[in-house]
Parts: C-alpha cells; structure tokens; sequence
C-alpha cells in the first residue's frame, strides 16, 4: 500500500525560510526582462516575508523598481515596521496555512499599517489574518494553464498555480472583496482589502517561463505603495500648513 504524507496542520515553511534578513540583489540579466520599460522611477522599499519565496517573485518585483529585503518566517512584526517599508510581500510557501498560526498573527500586525500584497501561501495567511477561513482542496491546482477572471477588469488572465490549499470565499467578513475567481471550479483565486490597502492572489504573477498574464499583479502592488506614499506626503505637508 502507498503510503502519502500527510501534510495537515504540519508547518512545512520554517523549513524552507531564510535564517536570516538580507538584500535581495538581482543578478538577473537585462536580457531576460521580458518588459523592460518598467525599470528605472521611483525605489520602493519591500519587505518580503520568505515563505520559501520563489526568487523569480524578487526579480520580478526588483525589475518594477523595488529595493528588497528577504526576512524570515519568524520575523517579528514590530521590526518590520520599523524598517518603514513602502510595502510587505508575503510569499508563496508549502503546506497547510492554518499550521501556522505564528505567521497569521505577523500578518495581522502588519497590515493596516502598510500596503501588503499576498501571493498563494501569502494569499491564504492574508486570508486567515482578515478573519477568513482555509480549506484542503481535493486535488489542489497544479499547472500552468488555469483560468481566472479577474472580477474588477472583467479579463480572463491564464494563470500558472501550484496550491493543495484555498480561502473559503463564504467565510470572508464584509469589506474584504474576492477579485479573482478560478474558472474551473469558481473557488477563490484572489482578494482585495481596499480599507487597509491589501491585495493578494492565489496562484503565480511571476511564473517562469510563463503565462505572463498576471504580471499586472507587481505592477498594481506598486500604484497602491505609490498611492499611499503620495498620501502621506500630502498628508505631512497639510501639517505643516
Ligand atoms: N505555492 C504555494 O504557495 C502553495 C500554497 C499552499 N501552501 C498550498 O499548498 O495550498
């Protein structure tokens, strides 16, 4: 008989996480960049909770201008927002997220106070910091070529994903908006938080060496971070008035 690990309610991610902080340099070489006229503009400061982050994500965001720093599973909240980052990336990562309750209560302190984008692990734990719930899914989705509508454009995006595990759209409270939808079988495939300046999807924006249809993901992580760095410098130079 075969025998399966069974992976519910194990924390699969403090063994893949970073051990420490540290920089993210890009060595990618231009010649990759598929889209190079996103380069160059304003920096903007990220910090990416590494889930057992997938470095394309990294270049991916470093190639819309973001200076990155890569911190562990465990890394606390309050020391995060001291960095004062533009915005939190929390990534992608194996196994159940409701068996990590550890990163759940990180993510709770952090948004709110700083845009924060969630990307497939990221994505649930946003989902159970929110208030919402997570589910094992039969078979899980695991290829690259899943269809989701994205329900703010109305667009069909092809998608590459890779999760045994989802957010129970039924269970989010008022307020949090599900913006994407897979089409296979209408589970929730992404979210918006527009009060506390949080988006997140299930499935890959960075995947390699496609679909790139989600890429507009990085691109409407950094408006929001734009948005509310503008707003804050509004903001502090009405106190002066
Ligand atoms: N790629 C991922 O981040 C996987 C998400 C999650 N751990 C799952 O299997 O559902």
């Amino acid at each position: 008989m075969v025998s399966y690990f069974n992976f519910a309610g194990v924390d699969l991610i403090s063994g893949v996480s970073c051990k420490a902080p540290h920089d993210w340099v890009d060595k990618t070489n231009t010649e990759w960049e598929f889209n190079s006229s996103k380069r160059g503009g304003e920096a903007f400061r990220v910090i990416a909770y590494d889930f057992g982050i997938k470095h394309n994500i990294l270049k991916r965001l470093a190639s819309y201008g973001c200076k990155i720093t890569v911190v562990p599973s465990t890394w606390p909240a309050s020391e995060t927002l001291k960095m004062k980052p533009d915005g939190v990336l929390f990534s992608n990562g194996p196994g159940d997220p409701s068996a990590v309750p550890y990163a759940v209560e990180t993510v709770k302190e952090i948004i709110g106070k700083v845009p924060a984008f969630g990307i497939c692990m990221g994505h649930q734990l946003l989902g159970l910091a929110l208030g919402g719930k997570t589910f094992k899914m039969k078979f899980g989705h695991h290829g690259g070529n899943h269809p989701v509508r994205n329900l703010c454009s109305g667009h069909v995006e092809i998608s590459a994903q890779n999760h045994n595990y989802a957010v129970d759209s039924s269970s989010l409270p008022e307020g949090v908006e599900v913006t994407h939808v897979n089409l296979n079988d209408g589970s929730c495939a992404g979210l918006a938080y527009p009060a506390q300046n949080i988006m997140s999807i299930q499935y890959h924006p960075e995947a390699s060496p496609g679909p790139h249809d989600s890429d507009y993901a990085f691109r409407e992580f950094i408006q929001l971070m734009k948005k509310v760095k503008v707003n804050s410098r509004v903001m502090a130079a009405l106190s002066f008035i």
